[in-house]
């Protein structure tokens, strides 16, 4: 599958009070994948936000991915985000179908990359890049990295952490097809400054 761009990932607590104005501004300015991210285990919030998430997805022809919860994924029709502790990918890509977005974090890691791609992931991710206001405490990758990837595989390779358009261009020049950002999107003051944002990371990759 041929996936670039930017990859918008939702915050519960940055974007509280703001949800749906902040994720139509980066949708307005272009978004590839965006993904809703809420680690609380409030399952009637999370269906509500994430069915809202998929009808402006529908509008903006954006597609959705859940991150961790693959039912909740299925149940919606959309795609998922699986990390190392997340369990196994390949009953998910079962469950979700060949055409589902199944991705996957692969840290700074080669060979976790390769055997995510022997089991249908459609992306890699790889991260952090940059200190994170997000998750301070993920291992770090560099750029080298990148390069292998883009040589070995041959799935889309995603990176993130602490991603922001002053320091995103090394990435990009390294080979990454799509760009996973939270604060640096949406920790911006005003949904203006969001799809300006937005706009810019699309700048970067090329993508009109
Ligand atoms: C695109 C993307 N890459 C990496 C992650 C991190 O996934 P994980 O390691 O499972 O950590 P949590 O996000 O679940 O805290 C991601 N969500 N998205
Ligand atoms: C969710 C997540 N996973 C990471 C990893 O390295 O696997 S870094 C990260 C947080 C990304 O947010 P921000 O753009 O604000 O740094
Ligand atoms: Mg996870």
């Amino acid at each position: 599958m041929k996936l670039r761009g930017l990859y918008a990932i939702t915050d519960s607590q940055l974007l509280a009070g703001k949800f749906l104005a902040y994720v139509e501004a980066a949708l307005e300015g272009g978004v590839t994948l965006l993904q809703y991210r809420d680690k609380s285990s409030d399952e009637a919030r999370r269906l509500r936000e994430a069915e809202a998430l998929r009808n402006l997805c529908e509008r903006y022809k954006t597609q959705l991915i859940i991150n961790d919860d693959a039912e909740l994924a299925a149940r919606l029709g959309v795609g998922v985000h699986l990390g190392q502790t997340d369990g196994p990918l390949a009953p998910v890509r079962a469950l979700l179908g060949h055409k589902a977005i199944v991705g996957a974090t692969c840290h700074a890691s080669l060979a976790l990359a390769e055997q995510a791609a022997s089991e249908g992931a459609t992306y890699v991710a790889f991260g952090r890049f940059f200190n994170s206001n997000t998750k301070p405490g993920a291992p770090s990758a560099n750029l080298e990295l990148l390069e292998q990837a883009h040589i070995k595989l041959h799935i889309p390779v995603c990176a993130i952490g602490g991603i922001t358009l002053e320091n995103a261009a090394p990435l990009v020049a390294h080979g990454v097809d799509l760009l996973a950002v939270v604060h640096g999107l949406f920790g911006a003051d005003s949904s203006a400054e969001v799809t300006r944002r937005a706009r810019a990371f699309n700048e970067l990759l090329q993508i009109k």
